[in-house]
């Protein structure tokens, strides 16, 4: 479920606001307006330069967050400080926000499709799963100085052909552009109010995903700094983008369609670009478990007990969230918007088993089955007893259950960052302790 958030939760209620604001408009960057810069290009950057040291042969490398290290920003091919300001978003607002689902990795990756897809670009098919790099990777990144037949190697490295290396390159680059402070040997000073950063950008339209990257510069009227800049020697897009004869280029250039589909598909290749041994997931997808066109249906919901019992409870539709421009959303819904805290109070006894829905009048059981829900296992707040740096923690164990084991995560990070989950298991008590008439309270002391 958390993954399923973090990946459509986009825009609208109970969205993280650090990031929905970060990418509302499509320009903004961090404090400032007319930088010339954006929040989006510096993340698409980042997951590129991430990745970009995958040794396809070796399967060592990739997307892995070893960007993060001061080792890899300090190297040349790694200049700028994009990389340390989307590791912020990343450490502040999207790793604590999921804890301890997703990755320093997995929420770089997260960021690009949320540019991506926010700012004008296609679906990008996104898989879970990545982990974090415990050292920096062997260096790799393409530098705009480096010949034709290197960055067709260092592409061929990282499980690119020369084609995808094109189109992989003018992907990335219908964002953002190159700045006269990290590259002074490409871009002069631009006296440019509306663009504080000096950054001369790739193209026209350059907080958006379109093909302008591609037309401007079959058309002849591209200001690409690294495709018409003043040192030759560091016009590495000329050189990559001419290297078929412009087949690819002037494909991208007659076909919005066929340049956002081409791009959807190498981002996804780029962003599941990993270390030999990951695992990811599928593609996350949302469920479709209903299919509602009204934007708030009236949903209520029932409740089966362990008695036999029904209960059901009108909820409250509390606003709608959407992902991928708008191409889905959802609607939310508190259990019972009177208290405080949203709280659903049940009969212990009685408890929960299942779920059902009746939305819009149409019962949803999932053919009879309801959606199970565990009641077994509470963590017993009402009777914790928590002091400061100590305390008792509670867990409500079902009579009836006998469990073999009852554990507690606890979430922490380790010398470089990484989440770290460990299991800590509570004795059974040596004398039942009766919580009520259905639950016994297994208890650990912490310290
Ligand atoms: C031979 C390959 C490449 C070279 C030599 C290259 C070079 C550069 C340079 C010099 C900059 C300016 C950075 C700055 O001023 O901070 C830049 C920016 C950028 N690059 Fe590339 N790049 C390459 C491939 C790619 C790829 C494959 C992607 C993504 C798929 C990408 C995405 C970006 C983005 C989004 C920016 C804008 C950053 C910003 O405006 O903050 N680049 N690139």
């Amino acid at each position: 479920m958390h993954s399923e958030s973090a990946r459509f939760d986009q825009q609208g209620f109970n969205t993280n606001p650090i990031l929905t604001s970060a990418l509302n408009p499509c320009d903004s960057f961090l404090g400032g307006g007319n930088t010339g810069r954006s929040n989006a290009a510096d993340w698409i950057r980042t997951a590129y330069h991430d990745m970009a040291t995958h040794n396809s042969t070796d399967g060592t490398g990739g997307l892995d967050a070893s960007i993060r290290f001061g080792v890899e920003q300090a190297r040349p091919e790694d200049v700028g400080d994009g990389f340390n300001n989307t590791m912020e978003f990343v450490t502040l607002s999207l790793v604590p926000d999921y804890l301890p689902y997703l990755s320093m990795a997995d929420s770089l990756a997260l960021l690009a499709v949320l540019a991506i897809e926010n700012c004008g670009g296609p679906e990008i098919a996104f898989r879970g799963g990545r982990i974090d790099a415990g050292v920096p990777n062997a260096p790799g990144v393409p530098q705009p100085q480096d010949d034709l037949d290197s960055h067709i190697a260092s592409f061929a490295r990282q499980g690119f052909t020369q084609t995808e290396m094109i189109g992989l390159v003018a992907c990335g680059h219908t964002f953002g552009g190159v700045q006269h402070s990290f590259f002074p040997d490409i871009v002069n000073v631009l006296n440019d109010p509306n663009d504080t950063g000096d950054v001369a950008h790739f193209d026209t339209t350059f907080v958006t995903f379109d093909n302008n990257i591609a037309t401007e510069y079959i058309s002849g009227t591209t200001q690409n700094p690294l495709v018409v800049g003043f040192n030759d020697t560091t016009n590495s897009d000329k050189r990559i983008f001419g290297s078929d004869g412009n087949t690819t280029m002037q494909s991208f250039a007659n076909s919005p369609a066929i340049f956002a589909s081409t791009c959807a598909d190498l981002f996804a290749r780029m962003l599941d670009t990993v270390p030999t041994g990951v695992q990811l997931t599928d593609v996350i997808s949302p469920i479709p478990l209903w299919n509602v066109t009204d934007p708030s249906p009236t949903i209520t919901m029932l409740l089966e007990d362990h008695t036999g019992g029904t209960g059901n409870i009108t909820l409250e539709f509390v606003g709608n969230s959407s992902s991928t421009g708008g191409k889905y959303s959802a609607a939310w819904y508190t259990f019972n918007a009177t208290d405080r805290l949203n709280n659903l109070y049940l009969d212990a006894a009685a408890g929960v088993k299942s779920l059902s829905f009746v939305i819009d009048g149409k019962l949803e059981n999932q053919n009879g089955l309801g959606f199970p829900i565990q009641d077994a296992f509470l963590f017993s707040k009402t009777s914790c007893q928590v002091g400061f740096l100590s305390g008792r923690i509670d867990v409500a164990v079902r009579n009836g259950v006998n469990p073999t084991r009852v554990f507690l995560q606890e979430i922490t990070t380790d010398s470089v960052e990484r989440t770290v989950v460990t299991e800590v298991d509570i004795s059974p008590p040596s004398v039942p302790v009766a919580a009520n008439s259905a639950y016994s309270l297994w208890s650990t002391m912490m310290n």
